[in-house]
């Protein structure tokens, strides 16, 4: 028996928009049918002609590739020196984004994972200080119910443990923190939303900052109370990578604030 969380509250939902789904207490949106199926086709095809790894039924584990600014570990900043470029079928999706006037800047870094059939990923908040605010997943081939949880003081011990990958064999994993695990000492807010093959979730705000997201690793998901099999699912996560200046955060969740917790770090190294 597949269990479930919760699903999310209510989303708002403008009459002439009707498919846009926003949470503007989260910062939330998911917009569905965001690109074409024959889009679709494209971007699979790509994954697997770039990534040079055939689809494999065996395959058990997320693959990734990444496309545009590397990190650099040593300086927790974009590394100056590798750059992969951007595939034209990606770049193409960026004049489409809901980017805020004057306060997103696109993004130029891309990771593409592809999620076999079961797969998913651990509870993480994406690293405050090396990214721009807003997040845009783009899911494709298969929908997948993703779990948002508000943080709390569980997620906050978590966040200070030593680092581990979330899994994949990829570099911008390493620097999220990985917060997976039960709380029982804290009520939950935490629900499920499921993000449909060709919609385009974005996370800004308290979803971005204060919550954590990720996906159950199951075969098979509850949706409008039918059980469905779960098929593979391939997602394009694109940030805006911070340099200089911008590297920090000020974010009103410490708790879960890479910034704030290096800081705090520092201060505890000086006394
Ligand atoms: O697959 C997704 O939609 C999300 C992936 C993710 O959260 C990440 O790479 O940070
Ligand atoms: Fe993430």
């Amino acid at each position: 028996m597949t269990t479930t969380l919760p699903s999310p509250p209510p989303p708002t939902i403008d009459p002439s928009k009707p498919n846009i789904q926003t949470w503007p207490s989260l910062g939330l949106t998911l917009i569905t049918n965001f690109i074409t199926p024959a889009e679709e086709s494209t971007l699979i095809s790509a994954f697997h002609t770039s990534s040079g790894h055939p689809p494999q039924a065996s395959a058990k584990k997320r693959l990734s590739q990444h496309f545009g600014h590397h990190f650099d570990y040593t300086t927790f900043g974009a590394s100056s020196s590798v750059y992969t470029p951007v595939p034209a079928h990606i770049a193409a999706l960026l004049p489409r984004l809901p980017l805020r006037e004057g306060v997103d800047v696109a993004p130029d870094q891309f990771t593409l994972q592809y999620y076999p059939p079961g797969a998913g990923i651990p509870p993480h908040v994406d690293t405050h200080s090396m990214f721009g605010e807003a997040l845009y997943s783009l899911s494709f081939g298969s929908g997948v119910p993703m779990v948002f949880r508000k943080a709390g003081r569980n997620e906050a011990r978590k966040m200070r443990l030593p680092k581990r990958s979330l899994g994949g064999s990829t570099v911008s994993e390493v620097g999220k923190g990985v917060v997976d695990g039960d709380d029982e000492e804290e009520a939950r807010e935490e629900w499920e939303l499921m993000l449909p093959a060709r919609s385009l979730l974005v996370m800004t705000g308290p979803s971005r900052y204060g919550w954590t997201h990720g996906i159950k690793g199951r075969k098979t998901d509850v949706v409008g109370g039918e059980q469905v099999v779960r098929g593979g699912r391939y997602s394009i996560t694109m940030r805006s990578v911070r340099r200089g200046e911008e590297i920090g955060c000020a974010c009103a969740y410490p708790g879960v604030c890479d910034a704030r917790i290096r800081e705090e770090e520092e201060r505890k190294g000086e006394l």
